[in-house]
């Protein structure tokens, strides 16, 4: 059944220009989806545009269908109830989420006395459940943030989004600023709790490989669009979109070594949102791009089954590569990411 059904949804920022533009996605429940792509492409934009969590200004047009109900249209008490127990975000940085002068159990309680009008006694029964189903002891609820490890922090915030027993997480690069061995940990505690409760994930990152290892789809974003859409694995192994396609290669890939060594990185900066190139955004960096692609604005289409991507190379339409620009300057050998 579907959870999230997003429809042309766009996001300006105060006196800015498009940071998200156009972008359809679905999502049903028990699904992870990861939305990938360079910092800047609106990823977070997109992500917090769905709860609203924008600041005052902020232009959101289109349609966030979040169990049939339209979160931007509803009443702003409505999308405060929406906040926690309909979808709830998990931020990177854990330290600067929790209020350091508040036991992390007063901190999770705290939205289940206000939304689930539970009482301060039942309160703190669920605050003790909860740490324990992040894997804290229940008595970790007397602690301070700053007695906590970053990892242990993140447990926390992973509890607290869990609150009041909402149907879709959003992860904002969770596991950003921890080591690898803990970042691997509280990526299969957030599948292990998806999957327990069929909730819907949407898991942000830059990082592809994370994302194909633990979503079930991925969506690409570039210049505030989703250019390439489809099953984890296939968008992360076999990309049909040059930017998709690049991405996955300055990854590793998993189970395969020689990968690693010779990853190939993409030359160049995304674009300024107030200053997009003509035609498709993407083909001053484009290693084969074509000479009409200043021209042509692709949107996305089929490209193989429950596969979209936006380039007129791709689909049942596409072009011939044979008049692509050879310009291997936007091709750069990137550095290797791991001895
Ligand atoms: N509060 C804001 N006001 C104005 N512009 C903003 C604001 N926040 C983000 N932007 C702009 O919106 C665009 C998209 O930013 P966003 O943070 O959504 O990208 P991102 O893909 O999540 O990047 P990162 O991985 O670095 O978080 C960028 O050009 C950014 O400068």
């Amino acid at each position: 059944m579907t959870l999230l059904d997003v429809r042309d949804l766009s996001v300006t920022y105060p006196g800015g220009a498009a940071a998200v533009r156009g972008v359809d996605l679905c999502l049903d429940a028990g699904q992870k989806l990861g939305l990938a792509g360079e910092s800047g492409c609106g990823k977070s934009t997109l992500a917090l545009a769905l709860l609203r969590l924008l600041p005052a200004g902020t232009r959101i047009t289109g349609e966030v269908l979040l169990d049939g109900e339209d979160v931007l249209t509803m009443k702003w008490g409505r999308v405060r109830a929406v906040r926690w127990a309909g979808a709830s975000v998990v931020f990177q940085g854990a330290m600067h989420s929790l209020n350091a002068v508040h036991r992390i159990g007063d901190q999770i309680a705290e939205p289940i006395l206000l939304h689930k009008k539970a009482t301060p006694a039942g309160a703190k029964k669920k605050t003790g459940e909860l740490l324990e189903h992040v894997g804290l002891p229940a008595a970790r609820a007397d602690a301070y943030p700053h007695e906590l490890s970053g990892g242990q922090r993140q447990r926390v915030m992973i509890a607290m989004a869990l609150a009041c027993d909402p149907r879709l997480i959003i992860a904002d690069e969770p596991t950003t600023a921890l080591d690898v061995m803990i970042q691997a940990q509280i990526l299969r505690l957030i599948e292990q709790l998806v999957a327990d409760q069929d909730l819907g994930l949407i898991m942000i990152s830059h990082d592809l490989a994370v994302l194909a290892d633990t979503c079930d789809r991925l969506a690409v974003m570039y210049a505030g669009r989703v250019v390439e859409e489809g099953p984890a694995r296939q968008v992360y192994e076999d990309a049909r979109h040059p930017y998709a396609r690049a991405l996955s290669a300055a990854f590793p890939r998993i189970g395969d070594p020689s990968s690693r060594f010779a990853p190939q990185g993409l030359a160049g900066d995304p674009p300024d949102p107030a200053a997009l190139p003509s035609g498709c955004t993407f083909h001053p960096r484009c290693p084969v791009a074509l000479e009409s692609c200043p021209q042509e604005d692709p949107v996305l289409r089929e490209a193989g089954p429950e596969r979209r991507a936006a380039c007129v190379l791709v689909g049942p339409s596409a072009r011939e590569p044979s008049e692509t620009r050879e310009d291997p300057d936007t091709l750069e050998e990137a550095r290797p990411s791991t001895p």
